[in-house]
């Protein structure tokens, strides 16, 4: 890291050598243009409304002046931090201990869902910047057991939707709270004009920081769409995972429900997805965001909880599973891919009906949305197809063929050549583990068949013909899904298929746990519930 020209680039801002170290350590070797502008601004103590793009910095636009102001050696809270979600309470945190690292700031996320006792011992250690979620905050703030009388700074992140209807209220009761002389501080990529007019209400002689762009959108970001009938919509999108180089991908659903749904449509189709949205667990978002952070997981299937400020290096494709209801939360949602000057794709499946919701987008963003037609069943296969080639491709540029080549050498003078080739990835093809050979049905989807109440049977097309056991079935549904043994109902084995019966609850686990699962040697493949013939 050229540490010489990063002191000079962040030097220009003037800031305290030890922010700079922080930021060299982070990788960063020049301030974006929306740092440039901001920083100066409320160094100089002005409030500061800060637009600019997704992705751009915006973070450390607010958070390299906040820790520039604080005073090191008192331990009172003197900076406040609100965002609207608990994921992005931790990461805006992080963001700021690393930033902080060597002027060893203490920061603490707070946020519902967790233990309140531990953050009340934390804050009482003595903590200078608090990045909380706005119920949590007002929580310790009516117990007293945050005290802001020393807060000199509150920066509202994501500030048009903290400003919105859903937290307006919750924020005029925190601010209410902080001394008046204080310095508020508004970042967003996005900045609807009845919010602007109403946020100057909070703040006094507000700047207002643009990076100016006629697009709100980043234009690294490519944006298509795919017009589906809507019962069609889950077939769309498995054949767009199946043509497209996803390195991570965040699907976007309305509802918690359209989340869980589409999880499950997914798993019973041999994807595998996360979920994030407002009814899991503390305890299941951290893990989920961990899997995902680290790369994981491939895809996540969230609810607008993850629309905003997340921001995480792999994605590549942000997917519009339902079409956002309102234009800004398109422009947040794409946000999550592009970020840092790196390029991503925006992809939304729409029905007819929504087109012109489509068009609401494209008019507020000021951008254009290409249409794209599906890929087809053949293209589906010709990508198949180009996979296998490029598989073959790397094996022949890797050499270590010697032993095969001695097999082909010994055919070679009396079959065609093209045939033995063929042939030869026929028999690799075969080896592998085939999709349609194991199915898995879920009789829940059709009708009675018979299970007791809140049971449902599952189905494998492994039967006594296979040679499978009863004790092989129960300890392999067992080993692989957690489900304890005693809760796995009856179960029979037939001369073509058997079943097991499973609580209804655990059924879609079960069946997303089986399919991964190698069963003699082959691999389990669940299907979309359909008739047995
Ligand atoms: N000066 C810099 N040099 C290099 N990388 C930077 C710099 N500033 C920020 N970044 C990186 O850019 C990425 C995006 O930053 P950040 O999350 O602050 O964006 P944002 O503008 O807040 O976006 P959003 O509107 O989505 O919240 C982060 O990974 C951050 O570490
Ligand atoms: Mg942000």
């Amino acid at each position: 890291m050229n540490h010489v020209k990063a002191t000079k680039l962040f030097g220009n801002l003037e800031l305290n050598r030890r922010i700079v170290d922080g930021l060299v350590e982070m990788g960063f070797e020049e301030p974006t243009p929306i740092q440039q502008l901001a920083v100066p601004q409320v160094l100089a103590g002005h409030d500061v409304i800060g637009q600019a793009q997704t992705g751009t910095g915006k973070t450390a636009a607010f958070s390299i002046p906040l820790i520039e102001k604080l005073d090191f050696r008192n331990r009172d809270v003197q900076a406040l931090i609100i965002t609207p979600t608990r994921e992005l309470a931790i990461q805006v945190a992080e963001e700021i201990g690393k930033i902080g690292r060597f002027c060893r700031i203490r920061v603490i996320p707070i946020y519902g869902g967790q233990s309140i006792d531990r953050q009340i011992r934390s804050l009482r250690q003595g903590v200078q910047v608090v990045v909380g979620t706005p119920g949590r905050l007002l929580d310790h703030l009516r117990r007293h057991t945050l005290k802001v009388d020393r807060v000199k700074m509150v920066v509202l992140d994501e500030a048009d939707e903290m400003l919105d209807m859903g937290f307006v209220e919750d924020i005029e009761e925190i601010l209410r709270h902080i001394p008046s002389e204080r310095q508020t501080l508004l970042f967003s990529a996005t900045m609807p004009e009845e919010i602007l007019r109403l946020s100057r209400q909070y703040m006094t002689n507000p700047k207002y920081v643009t990076v100016s762009k006629t697009n709100l959108t980043v234009p690294q970001i490519e944006q298509v769409y795919y017009e589906v009938p809507e019962k069609y919509k889950l077939e769309a999108l498995c054949r767009l995972l199946d043509v497209t180089e996803i390195s991570q991908g965040i699907v976007f659903c309305r509802t918690k429900r359209g989340v869980d749904e589409l999880v499950a449509g997914l798993q019973t189709r041999g994807y595998t997805a996360a979920a994030l949205h407002g009814d899991l667990s503390q305890q299941q978002r951290n893990n989920v965001m961990r899997k995902f952070r680290s790369g994981d997981a491939e895809l996540l299937v969230a609810t607008d909880v993850a629309a905003r400020g997340l921001d995480i290096e792999g994605v590549s494709h942000v997917i519009n599973y339902d079409i956002p209801q309102d234009p800004e939360f398109y422009v947040h949602r794409i946000g999550r891919t592009g970020r840092a000057g790196r390029s991503g794709v925006a992809i939304t499946i729409i029905n007819p009906r929504e087109y012109r919701q489509l068009r609401l987008i494209e008019n507020i963003t000021k951008t254009r949305i290409k249409r794209e037609q599906l890929p087809s069943a053949a293209d589906v296969v010709e990508r198949q197809k180009e996979g296998i080639k490029e598989r073959l491709l790397n094996l022949i540029q890797e050499g270590k063929l010697s032993y095969y080549r001695s097999i082909v050498d010994s055919l070679i003078d009396e079959y065609d050549a093209m045939d033995i080739a063929a042939a030869a990835l026929k028999l690799s093809l075969d080896l592998e583990p085939e999709r349609d050979e194991m199915e898995l049905y879920n009789t829940a989807d059709f009708g009675n068949t018979g299970a007791r109440p809140g049971m449902v049977r599952l189905f494998f097309t492994l039967g006594r013909k296979d040679g499978t056991s009863v004790t092989e079935i129960i300890k392999l549904v067992a080993d692989e899904s957690g489900i304890p043994s005693n809760k796995i109902g009856s179960i029979n084995i037939y001369e073509n298929f058997s079943f097991v019966e499973v609580p209804q609850d655990w059924a879609n686990c079960v069946m997303s746990c089986l399919h991964r699962q190698q069963f003699k040697g082959r691999r389990l493949f669940v299907e979309p519930a359909r008739a047995r013939k």
